[in-house]
């Protein structure tokens, strides 16, 4: 079947490399996979191999595709698929037909080609799971890591609940990781015994894990969703939508959030097993008519064959396409359509092995018979068993040295972790107490420098009324969550749809930033998106002196619009960082209230996380 979108070239492909040093022409033509002479076949092989390191570890190869649209004869085809696999074969990387279909008069074929790697390595790909409550969000993930169908009255999704409540409420509140892993030629790995997964079992037998990070759905627990999303750095986000609700409640925030972080999204339609084909139809309409409207500006596709999964697959990275599935998760329709698309989606985080190592905090625990442990995804470099790493900054702006003692990776000991990866790390001779969410630890070559204040270039995208200075909300920036307060902007004030350039300024520590950053300023409905652009480095050990009230700070104090947004105790100037500090955020609090009850069931069931790091035993052992 001809897939909807062209893919004319395997030069084409994001994950095609740029051909420099050795000159590939001579092998361009289709015809020299058939028959390829010895030269030919070196040149054939050495251009397989950068493709796939340059892939990171895998390619989709495209057979019998070129510019006069004519494919091969079926012995053209089949001699080319016997070169493709003679030239893996001494490699120790798999070779799986993903399609094959008649263009022209001839044959045309694309295949998946992942390296084999050994048992304590894997690829990891991250998903964060949004949308509204009964979406069918965590029953989706029961029934593809357990690979049991649901009863549709909540039997799948028991296996992932992480505390009391969750199991007599049926809802999400807090961040919880499920993991799928798939082998070299793609299937799917997962054995649960009894109902439980070994996930250091999966990792061994996996050459991709797919991280599932599964957000709340309700309002309530919004604030632990946006962390979910700027803190775990996800690759990929994927939407989830009750066929027979359609697009209700959190389903546009989540949508809107994932756009504003520019995370791609593709779309998955529920239940629709139980949804009358009109009302499907309707939802999918509307669907469609959103991610068309300028705020989106998606390619929206409909996943119908296994044509579809892999052409969407493979433009997905560009962030313009949206693929759209539709499945029962009672009757299992289209989710090996869904299984074969997680299977083909690749990190959008390179490892970047050369730089200087980063990893961001967005967990600590402190383990039994280990001590400190530290979980958070690596940005980038290699961080090695007892590498000395700068972790800060605490709330004088200090990085202090620390040791890592042992290194976990998806709960399985490993040696080294790099850019891209998530990991636990414990850690020598430190409390947990000294250390937050938010933290980093990296390499003492950055020479991490901690910041009170910096400047952003922020789109509002709702306020009811207007921002002026002192307006205070939560930033969202990585793993980093703190309210922080307005200090001067480029405006006089803010409304829904302006752009302006903001000097913020965090109230509780400094903190550890970087140009370029995507940064979410929310509170309520409120939000407001940008990036990094300016950091202002703190001077560690004392604290900025009071800034002088400057012409926007004059002018909120002249203004009564402009005074109903100052808070704090001093409404007409900037508290001391010590007067902050002893005063938490109006703002902070009230969000805290809303979450208190996901808060409270996190601290009593910690213990009980799916994402915990390590056994005790194992750990120890480490
Ligand atoms: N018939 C049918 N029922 C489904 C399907 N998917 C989920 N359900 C049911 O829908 C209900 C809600 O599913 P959940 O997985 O808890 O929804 P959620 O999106 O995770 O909700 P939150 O955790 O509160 O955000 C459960 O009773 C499921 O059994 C489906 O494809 N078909």
């Amino acid at each position: 079947m001809e897939s909807p979108i062209k893919i004319n070239n395997i030069s084409e492909c994001n994950e095609c490399p740029d051909i420099n040093e050795t000159d590939y022409s001579s092998i361009r033509d289709k015809m020299v996979l058939v028959s390829p002479n010895e030269d030919q076949y070196e040149l054939l092989r050495k251009q397989l191999l950068e493709r796939i390191e340059n892939g990171n570890g895998e390619i989709i190869y495209d057979i019998g595709q070129g510019e006069d649209g004519r494919g091969l004869t079926e012995e053209e085809y089949s001699a080319s698929v016997a070169t493709l696999q003679s030239l893996v074969s001494a490699e120790r990387i798999s070779c799986v037909e993903l399609r094959q279909w008649e263009c022209g008069n001839g044959l045309t074929g694309q295949y998946l080609l992942r390296r084999e790697l050994d048992h304590t390595d894997f690829m990891e790909i991250r998903v964060a799971v949004v949308g509204n409550v009964d979406a069918g969000k965590s029953t989706l993930l029961g029934v593809l890591t357990h690979g049991e169908l649901d009863n549709g009255r909540g039997y799948a999704r028991q296996r992932l609940f992480r505390h009391k409540h969750e199991m007599e409420s049926g809802r999400t509140s807090s961040v919880g990781n499920d993991i799928l892993g798939f082998d070299s030629t793609g299937n799917v790995v997962n054995k649960p015994d009894h109902g439980t997964l070994d996930w250091v079992k999966i990792c061994e037998k996996s050459s991709k894990v797919i991280t599932f990070i599964d957000l709340a759905g309700h309002e309530r627990y919004l604030k632990t969703t946006v962390f979910g999303m700027t803190g775990h750095a996800p690759d990929f986000g994927m939407l989830m939508i009750g066929a027979n609700a359609g697009i209700v409640g959190m389903t546009k925030e989540h949508l809107g959030l994932a756009l504003a972080l520019s995370v791609p999204v593709f779309v998955v339609v529920t239940k629709i097993d139980m949804c009358p084909p009109n009302v499907l139809q309707d939802n999918l309409k509307l669907l469609i008519r959103i991610l068309k409207s300028s705020g989106c500006r998606k390619v929206p596709v409909m996943v119908k064959t296994k044509d579809d999964v892999v052409v969407s697959a493979t433009n997905f990275v560009s962030q313009r396409l949206c693929p759209i599935f539709q499945v029962s998760n009672v009757t299992g329709e289209n989710l090996e359509l869904l299984t074969m698309f997680l299977n083909l989606l690749k990190t959008r985080m390179p490892s970047q092995d050369d730089k200087p190592a980063e990893f961001q905090i967005d967990d600590t625990y402190s383990v039994p018979g280990v001590g400190t442990v530290v979980s958070g995804t690596t940005l980038q470099g290699v961080i090695r068993l007892n590498d000395t790493l700068l972790l800060g900054p605490d709330p004088l702006g200090h990085f202090t040295p620390i040791t890592v003692k042992s290194i976990h990776r998806k709960r399985m000991n490993v040696h080294e972790v790099r850019g891209g990866q998530t990991a636990s790390f414990a850690l020598k001779k430190i409390k947990r107490s000294q250390i937050r969410k938010g933290m980093v630890m990296v390499s003492p070559a950055l020479n991490p420098q901690a910041c009170w204040q910096f400047e952003g270039e922020i789109l509002v995208l709702h306020h009811p009324t207007t921002i002026s200075s002192r307006y205070q909300a939560m930033v969202h920036c990585g793993s980093i969550r703190q309210t922080a307060s307005i200090l001067s902007m480029s405006r006089d004030c803010l409304r829904t749809g302006d752009k302006a350039l903001v000097r913020f300024r965090f109230i509780k520590h400094p903190e550890y930033l970087k140009r370029g950053q995507r940064m979410v300023f929310r509170e309520g409905r409120t939000k407001a998106v940008g990036n990094v652009l300016r950091i202002i480095p703190a001077t560690p050990a004392a604290p900025p002196a009071r800034p002088k009230p400057g012409k926007a700070l004059n002018r909120a104090a002249a203004s009564p619009q402009h005074a109903t947004h100052a808070h704090g105790p001093h409404s007409d100037e900037v508290p001391l960082e010590a007067d902050v500090t002893s005063v938490d955020s109006p703002f902070e609090m009230q969000a805290d209230k809303r979450t208190e009850h996901g808060h409270r069931g996190r601290g009593r069931a910690r213990s009980r996380r799916a994402d915990k790091p390590p056994d005790p035993a194992t750990a120890a052992a480490s």
